[in-house]
């Protein structure tokens, strides 16, 4: 389990804030993870803000919700600027489903934390075809702290660190659950890639 380096109700001094990434595939507990560290922060009594991107709609439109119904309320933003606009004096930064925001996510992660605020992010590693899913390579190289988390392969119990698309939908960005995707470990995942 993830311990952190240092929590307290002090703000970190100015250039000393950090990154941390949660990635893996899809029911890995990659949201869980971020709400148990948020809410921690939060008993800890620190200022925090919760974004996610806008597109995505579903379990709810402002909260994060994670797939067994974890909750915690969160600002939808359709770009990474609007996160530099409207994280204010915070002290800790949470950001769900990074994979979908725009390459600008990079520097305003980086500003984030050169203002010393903690940035705590979650998000795919791989897409449905096992390709790296950009931006997230590149925040787990400028972050601190990375966490990969695995789900259980649903075709033979092993640990699962891809997700299988269930449809044969081409495109990039496709919202769904267990309708259309399921995890699966390296083997599975492979053997009926079309
Ligand atoms: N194949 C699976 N492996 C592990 N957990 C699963 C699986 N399918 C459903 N779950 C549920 O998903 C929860 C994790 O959800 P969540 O944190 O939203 O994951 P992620 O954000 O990585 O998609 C688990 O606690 C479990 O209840
Ligand atoms: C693999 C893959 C997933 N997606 C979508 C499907 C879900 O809406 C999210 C991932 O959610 P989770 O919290 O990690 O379960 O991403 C996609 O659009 N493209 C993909 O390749
Ligand atoms: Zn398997």
């Amino acid at each position: 389990m993830f311990i952190e380096p240092r929590i307290g109700r002090k703000k970190l001094p100015e250039g000393k804030g950090q990154i941390e990434i949660i990635c893996g595939s899809m029911f890995s507990g990659k949201t869980e993870e971020l709400i148990r560290r948020l809410n921690r922060a939060i008993i800890a009594k620190q200022k925090v803000e919760i974004f996610k991107p806008s597109i995505d709609k579903r379990y709810d439109t402002s909260e994060v919700v994670s797939h067994d119904d974890a909750r915690i309320r969160s600002t939808p933003v359709n770009f990474a600027e609007d996160i530099l606009l409207l994280s204010g004096d915070c002290d800790v930064i949470g950001i769900d489903e990074v994979q979908f925001f725009d390459s600008q996510i990079i520097s305003v992660v980086q500003k984030l934390a050169r203002q010393g605020k903690r940035v705590i992010m979650a998000g795919l590693d791989m897409d449905f075809k096992g390709k790296p899913f950009e931006p997230v390579p590149q925040l787990m190289a400028i972050a601190e702290y990375v966490t990969k988390v695995h789900a259980i392969c649903m075709k033979c119990g092993d640990l699962a660190s891809f997700s299988f698309r269930k449809t044969s939908n081409e495109e990039k960005v496709l919202l769904g659950e267990k309708e259309s995707y399921e995890a699966r470990c390296r083997k599975c995942f492979y053997e009926d890639l079309t």
